[in-house]
């Protein structure tokens, strides 16, 4: 290690450790000692110890430290020659000046004799006092600096352990550079990234570790090393790449800074980030997959699908996106669980992926759906083929994990680059919208997105909007439409329809917002506060209308599979005073259809309730008769569409006249709705139907009119 002579110096100076104590040996007669030594001693701050005889002496010099030995050369037994001799030939003791002192002439031989010995000077007694004071205060100032020097090489050298040890401790790789970019020094650390021995390392030049791509080996001056060197400041880089001695590469974070002191170095201090990298990149991975499919989720597809839009805008190619929602998969979730359901999903991401090709990205953007990209397609429409290939894949039954099959559809939407859009957003949003309207299509679909398709998307997203707010602030009301006896002209009942006028739309369709309501699932409270609104209503006509008048209510399919729909029935009967009977309730066929044991648990609790139940819209749904034997149902209801040509069709008339007998046979009534005409009613009663419901008797009113309908009509040519 190299000092600058001003260190050295202060090191000297400023004693580092405990103040120097010295002794002086004097050997001899003890009243020998030369006059005026000890007072000068006293003034130099040492002290002295005595010896009669030199065995004496060299027990003293191996149990203490002496300064300087002032012998006489005759001693009894050991002389002082010899005494010198073996101080010099000991190793602890081989730095001790001695001076001789003889009471005889110091002749040639003598004084060759002392020096031979090893002495450092010879005094002959009697001793001028000024003569040993000025030597005696050399010495002991030499001695001095000598045990000042041992004092300060000792703090160096604890010093440089001590950082040594840090070094060697430290986790980080530490490599010392000098001047001209070679290394100087590495701890083990750097030694172990680097997989380097030291010998191999120090000399070598900092390419030695710093990699650069091939061909562009910059000069060290163009080295951020270098730069901290020429400017002192300190450089922290965050991430770069460091070569091992294998030549592979690994990521470091590094600070390097000028050497403290002559600032003709550098120390670069090193941490390899590996491990944080990679998991880094696993979260990175993470954020971008998703665990159940391993496909992209939303936020990898996002990016995905950025990449291939600008590759293929330079490659001026196209891009389909499909959009691709499982059709009706709650129901998979409701009845086989939603282990199952995972299972089903992860098993739909295999089997999309096995439709496209290996580059093509598919991710899992939400619950059940799934995005395609179609990438560099040189023609839109092929993306017409692959999601027919996609929807024939899902059809095929999948087998789940219990070996039960299950068999599902999907809706696809595609929306294509550059036809629709060049911006990722709206073209996922034109994919949804097709999509929308391949579920409203009928599902099993795919459509391509058109723009007119966002006019509807809007509309409706705002209808939604609307009623939301209507079933919020009580924006609906009921109106009552009544259903004649067509023997008798008496009205039997009346059938409770749901209105919605909206502030600027006005009035809006009962097709156009049942069908959202049942979407949003807001039909299950508004399915509510139609049963306890037309109860109550029914319930205050008391006084007006003959008891057996009833009052019907339509079911949805969601309050039908509602659990709670039983009790709640219950309790508005039981809260308005109103008799079951008083009560009818329509189904549609398809929910009759689906024959499982909540539709005949629910069948039977209605009817044990004392309900009436008819059937809606009859004819219309599917062909299978059978639920008919299975239920006790009581009445049986046309649907307009056979009643609209009923007079000039007479194949519309058969079919009448088919439900109308199929009906009696089984023991229920049958009610015509949509009668408009004279001509309609007459034909109605040929056929024997047994209620008849249309504007002919009368648009449904609301409850405030209903007090002007009269109770009997007369009904065609009776
Ligand atoms: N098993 C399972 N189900 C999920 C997961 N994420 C969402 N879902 C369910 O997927 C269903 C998605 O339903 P929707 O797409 O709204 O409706 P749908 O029943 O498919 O009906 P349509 O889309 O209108 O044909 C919901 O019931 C979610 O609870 C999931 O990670 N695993």
């Amino acid at each position: 290690m190299r000092h600058s002579p001003a260190t050295m110096d202060s090191l000297l100076t400023k004693p580092a450790g405990p103040a120097i104590q010295q002794t002086v040996l004097l050997v001899g007669p003890q009243s020998d000692a030369p006059p005026g030594l000890l007072p000068l001693l006293h003034s130099l701050g040492a002290q002295s110890q005595h010896a009669d005889s030199g065995e004496r002496a060299l027990e003293i010099l191996v149990a203490e430290d002496i300064a300087l030995v002032l012998a006489d050369v005759a001693l009894p037994g050991m002389d002082g020659y010899a005494l010198t001799q073996w101080i010099r030939e000991n190793s602890r003791t081989r730095h001790i000046p001695v001076i001789l002192l003889s009471n005889g002439v110091w002749d040639a031989a003598a004084i060759a004799r002392a020096y031979e010995a090893g002495a450092i000077d010879y005094l002959g007694r009697p001793v001028a006092e000024p003569v040993l004071s000025s030597k005696v205060a050399v010495l002991l100032e030499l001695d001095g600096n000598r045990r000042r020097l041992r004092q300060a090489i000792s703090h160096i050298d604890s010093t440089k352990a001590y950082y040594e040890s840090m070094l060697n401790a430290a986790g980080e790789g530490v490599i010392g550079l000098d001047r001209d970019g070679h290394m100087r020094f590495a701890n083990p650390a750097a030694r172990l990234m680097l997989k380097v021995e030291n010998d191999q390392l120090v000399g070598a030049d900092y390419r030695m570790f710093y990699p650069f791509p091939a061909g562009d080996v910059p000069h060290w001056e163009h080295t951020p090393f270098f730069h901290t060197l020429r400017h002192g400041k300190e450089t922290r880089i965050e991430e770069t790449i460091f070569m091992r001695h294998d030549r592979t590469h690994f990521p470091v974070s590094l600070c390097v800074s000028r050497l403290a002191g002559n600032g003709d170095g550098l120390v670069i201090v090193f941490q390899d980030i590996s491990q944080r990298k990679a998991l880094e990149e696993a979260l990175r991975r993470q954020a971008v997959t998703d665990p159940l499919t391993g496909l992209n989720n939303r936020s990898g597809f996002k990016s995905a699908f950025r990449i291939a839009l600008d590759r293929a805008r330079r490659a001026r190619k196209s891009v389909a996106l499909m959009f691709i929602d499982l059709d009706h998969f709650k129901r998979i979730n409701d009845t086989l669980g939603h282990a199952a359901g995972d299972f089903l999903l992860a098993a739909v991401a295999t089997s999309i992926r096995e439709c496209v090709r290996s580059y093509d990205i598919v991710s899992r953007i939400g619950g059940d759906e799934f995005s395609v990209v179609l990438d560099e397609l040189d023609d839109a429409s092929s993306a017409a083929q692959i999601a027919g290939k996609i929807l024939t894949a899902l059809r095929c039954p999948f087998r789940l994990e219990d070996g039960m099959q299950v068999t599902i559809s999907a809706s696809i939407g595609i929306a294509s680059f550059p036809e629709c859009s060049d911006d990722v957003d709206m073209l996922m949003q034109a994919a949804g919208v097709a999509m929308y309207q391949a579920k409203s299509d009928g599902r099993n679909l795919y459509h391509f997105y058109m723009p007119e398709m966002n006019a509807k998307a809007r509309h409706r997203l705002m209808l939604e909007q609307a009623l939301r707010v209507a079933v919020e602030d009580d924006g609906f009301f009921l109106h009552y439409q009544p259903q004649v006896d067509i023997g008798t002209g008496r009205v039997v009942g009346y059938e409770a329809l749901l209105r919605w006028d909206h502030d600027r739309i006005g009035s809006i369709a009962p097709s156009t917002f049942v069908p959202m309501l049942e979407e949003t699932g807001l039909i299950i409270p508004m399915g509510q506060w139609v049963f306890s609104t037309g109860c109550r209503q029914r319930h205050a006509w008391n006084s007006m209308l003959p008891e057996q008048c009833s009052l019907s209510v339509n079911l949805s399919p969601r309050q039908f599979a509602d659990k709670n729909l039983v009790p709640q029935i219950q309790r508005v009967l039981e809260a308005n005073q109103l008799p079951p009977y008083q009560l009818e309730i329509e189904l549609t066929e398809s929910m009759l259809m689906s024959n499982t044991e909540h539709t005949r648990n629910l069948l039977r609790s209605l009817k044990d309730l004392g309900l009436k139940l008819s059937v809606d819209d009859f004819g219309t749904g599917y062909s299978s008769l059978a639920y008919l034997k299975q239920f006790a149902l009581d009445a049986l209801k046309i649907d307009k569409q056979f009643i609209d040509h009923l007079t000039t069709s007479s194949k519309d008339k058969a079919i009448a006249r088919s439900i109308i007998q199929l009906g009696h046979n089984l023991g229920m009534q049958v009610i015509a709705e949509g009668v408009e005409t004279a001509d309609q009613v007459e034909t109605l009663q040929q056929l024997g139907c047994d209620v008849v419901q249309g504007f002919y008797f009368g648009r449904p009113v609301p409850a405030g009119e209903v007090g002007r309908i009269p109770q009997a009509v007369a009904v065609g040519a009776q």
